[in-house]
């Protein structure tokens, strides 16, 4: 079941289209990244989902049924461009904003109070916001977003402005909050969370997208024959078909060479190597997001997904 299905969304400003036909599928319980370089239509497209903004084409679909404007009691929405009223003390508006998005004001007191405690801030929550860190005033935006326990959480570049301990322990959050049952979409440039947390990614190129699918099938996709070989004498690898992308290094326990196969198995390159010297290791290359991201974006080098095929 999917919690969200956007069917050809298309979204026009003055003289600039942010969104060109783009249809995404979520499915529930995931944590979706969505990707893509700056001015892409990332934030166009979250503003849709939002209902921020509304579209030119296309359709939206939350829960197996149309988008309605009471949803987005449903969702948690935390922006790149943090906005809390800074004279406010910080039990007091993690409250009003609780009762804004529908709560009781006992339920709303009683997440509070946990809410507060749970991201070690229960000392600070007679403080007024201005006199909080950076970091600390991002765990009160996250609250605010998660508070009323939405169905679907957009999270844009969440991890900004916390230290390794606190991204963590948001990154602990999530999960948790995805175990529960909440769906995550995650917008961020930061590819190793992306490589952390995503089951299923899309890629949003000059606003389109380029790329869906688990990270799984996304790497599998990219996966280009290349294999890091660590031998303990050194060896020529002249009858396996490959092109070098790294020649023979001394390492500490070994000699390290890096190669593209080209129509050769792993297994040819294994048996001509083991004739010369014994295996200390060979290790396929898979490619990072990182990588995949520049391949796409910028060599413009899009692969199929075995979903799409
Ligand atoms: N209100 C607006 N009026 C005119 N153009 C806009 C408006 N909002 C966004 N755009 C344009 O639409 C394009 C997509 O912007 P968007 O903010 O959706 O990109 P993004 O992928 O979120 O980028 P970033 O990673 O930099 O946040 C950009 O070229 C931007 O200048």
């Amino acid at each position: 079941m999917n919690i969200l299905e956007i069917k050809g969304v298309t979204k026009k400003y003055a003289n600039h289209t942010a969104l060109d036909n783009v249809s995404i599928t979520v499915p529930k319980q995931c944590i979706y990244g969505l990707l893509g370089p700056n001015g892409a239509g990332k934030t166009s497209l979250i503003r849709s989902i939002t209902q921020i903004i509304s579209l030119d084409e296309g359709e939206i679909y939350f829960d197996g049924r149309p988008l309605k404007p009471e949803d987005v009691f449903r969702m948690g929405y935390l922006p790149e461009e943090r906005g809390l009223y800074k004279k406010m003390k910080v039990a007091e508006q993690i409250l009003y904003l609780a009762q804004l998005k529908g709560m009781s004001l006992k339920e709303a007191k009683e997440k509070t109070n946990f809410w507060l405690d749970r991201l070690e801030l229960k000392a600070w929550s007679k403080s007024k916001l201005e006199g909080l860190s950076k970091g600390m005033q991002q765990k009160v935006q996250f609250i605010t977003t998660v508070i009323h326990e939405p169905k679907l959480l957009i999270l844009d570049e969440p991890f900004s402005g916390f230290d390794p301990v606190n991204a963590q322990l948001i990154r602990d959050e999530i999960f948790r909050l995805r175990d529960l049952g909440a769906t995550i979409i995650l917008s961020t440039h930061r590819m190793e969370s992306v490589e952390q947390l995503c089951d299923r990614i899309a890629l949003i190129n000059k606003s389109k997208k380029v790329l869906e699918g688990t990270q799984f099938d996304i790497k599998n996709a990219y996966r280009n024959h290349q294999f890091d070989l660590i031998t303990e004498k050194e060896v020529v690898i002249s009858t396996t078909p490959h092109k070098v992308i790294a020649s023979t290094e001394k390492e500490l326990y070994g000699y390290k060479q890096t190669l593209r196969l080209i129509d050769a198995s792993p297994n040819q390159l294994l048996e001509e190597a083991a004739k010369q010297s014994t295996i200390l290791g060979m290790q396929e290359n898979i490619p990072s997001m990182h990588d995949i991201f520049i391949e796409a974006v910028q060599n413009g080098n899009i692969k199929t997904t075995t979903e799409q095929q």
